[in-house]
């Protein structure tokens, strides 16, 4: 990576604003998973031990700009102290005076968390008014909000104009990790593209033509290639107005010589439910009352075969509606051939595809699980994040 990292400035005594992605699911006050908040641990150990006065910012939710109670960062306060092992104070602002007189009290190696940055309307909008009074409170600025990396808001990209700014361990090692994958992929490489938005995923779908020897199409946005193959897929899933895009996309993977797998089976249900008939049927015969909620089992197999073959794998997007188990055999499978692939890299990128993942008790197996939904498919996009942009070059 050619942006500085923490580790590239002095940070002892000094007051460190240091942005994570907190954004972490939450019910009843309580953070019910913290796989962000321990991602971030290493950077925030780091600092500690440094002797920085670390500040830590997060959004939670969408809160639109204004202060709502549920989207409070308290719960996280207590869950990142009760990981870190040491008392986590937290402010009710993320900036002002208050929070100015509660950080002129710190010492060396304390940690604060400021309030939720999306209360303020500034945020979103990178205001540079905003910008500039997070950047007061500090003197040095470490982006480690990977998640977030591809937002240009006040705390993620507008404060990196005001400070010394570096990203933090977890940034570092997603964009490794992500970047070898794209840059020098080891080959056979393979993608996975599955889940419901097609809208999303046409330009990824779209990139990784590029740089793919297989494509791997599953999930609610595999009908509409289907369809797109000529086939009737009765009820299952369909963007019509990416039928044509989708016939694109096969006319150019025969060109570039990428093999582009299709589901040749479907599970198909008379229902959207957990007490739906279901039946297996050959793609081309999904009857016209019915849905395909999964991939079938030939399918799965095709894919495994595939998987296993594969020196590196990213994967984005379930198979089939795998919150239901009748339906959750396809995603199932794919996770299976993923663990028990001992010679594949595996990327595992999307909050419902990791989400699988553990589900299935299997997130240990993979290589790499990313903490970015959008950010990891937008720089696979070949996009640039403007969270990393805005970091100061080595
Ligand atoms: N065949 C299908 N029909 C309808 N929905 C599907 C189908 N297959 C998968 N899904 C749904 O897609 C959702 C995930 O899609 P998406 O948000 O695009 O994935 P990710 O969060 O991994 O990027 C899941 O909730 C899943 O139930
Ligand atoms: O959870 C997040 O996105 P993700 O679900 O795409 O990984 C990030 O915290 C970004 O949140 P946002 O999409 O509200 O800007």
């Amino acid at each position: 990576m050619n942006k500085k990292t923490v580790k590239d400035v002095d940070v002892k005594g000094k007051r460190v604003f240091c942005r994570v992605d907190f954004n972490v699911p939450m019910k009843d006050g309580q953070v019910t998973d913290d796989t962000r908040i321990r991602a971030a641990l290493p950077t925030i150990q780091y600092l500690v031990e440094q002797g920085a006065k670390v500040l830590l910012a997060s959004h939670l939710g969408r809160p639109k700009g204004q202060a709502v109670e549920e989207l409070r960062l308290t719960p996280v306060a207590k869950r990142l102290s009760e990981l870190l092992g040491k008392d986590v104070k937290k402010t009710d602002e993320a900036h002002g005076e208050s929070v100015k007189s509660e950080i002129d009290s710190m010492n060396e190696g304390d940690v604060l968390l400021l309030e939720n940055v999306r209360f303020y309307p500034g945020e979103e909008k990178n205001d540079s008014d905003l910008a500039q009074a997070f950047a007061e409170l500090a003197d040095v600025y470490v982006n480690d909000a990977f998640g977030a990396a591809h937002r240009a808001h006040a705390s993620t990209e507008g404060i990196a104009k005001h400070l010394p700014a570096v990203s933090g361990f977890l940034m570092e090692k997603e964009l490794e990790v992500l970047g070898k994958a794209l840059l020098n992929p080891e080959r056979p490489f393979t993608a996975i593209i599955g889940g419901a938005k097609v809208k999303d995923k046409i330009g990824v779908i779209d990139n990784l033509l590029e740089k793919v020897d297989n494509l791997i199409i599953g999930g609610g946005l595999a009908y509409t290639f289907v369809k797109a193959q000529g086939h009737e897929i009765g009820k299952s899933l369909l963007e019509e107005d990416k039928i044509e895009l989708a016939k694109s996309f096969m006319e150019k993977a025969k060109a570039k010589g990428v093999n582009f797998y299709m589901p040749v089976d479907a599970i198909v249900a008379d229902d959207f439910s957990a007490d739906a008939n279901t039946k297996v049927v050959a793609i081309e015969e999904i009857p016209a009352d019915w849905e395909a909620l999964d991939i079938g089992p030939k399918t799965a197999e095709t894919y495994r075969d595939v998987i296993q073959k594969s020196k590196l794998v990213i994967w984005n997007g379930p198979m089939g509606v795998f919150e239901i188990d009748k339906f959750a055999g396809g995603t199932k499978a794919v996770a299976q051939a993923l663990a028990d692939a001992n010679d594949t890299y595996s990327v595992i990128g999307g909050g419902d595809s990791a989400a699988a993942v553990e589900k299935f008790g299997l997130a240990e197996k993979m290589s790499h699980i990313s903490t970015g939904g959008g950010a990891s498919l937008e720089f696979m996009e070949g996009k640039q994040l403007p969270g990393v942009v805005a970091l100061n070059d080595k």
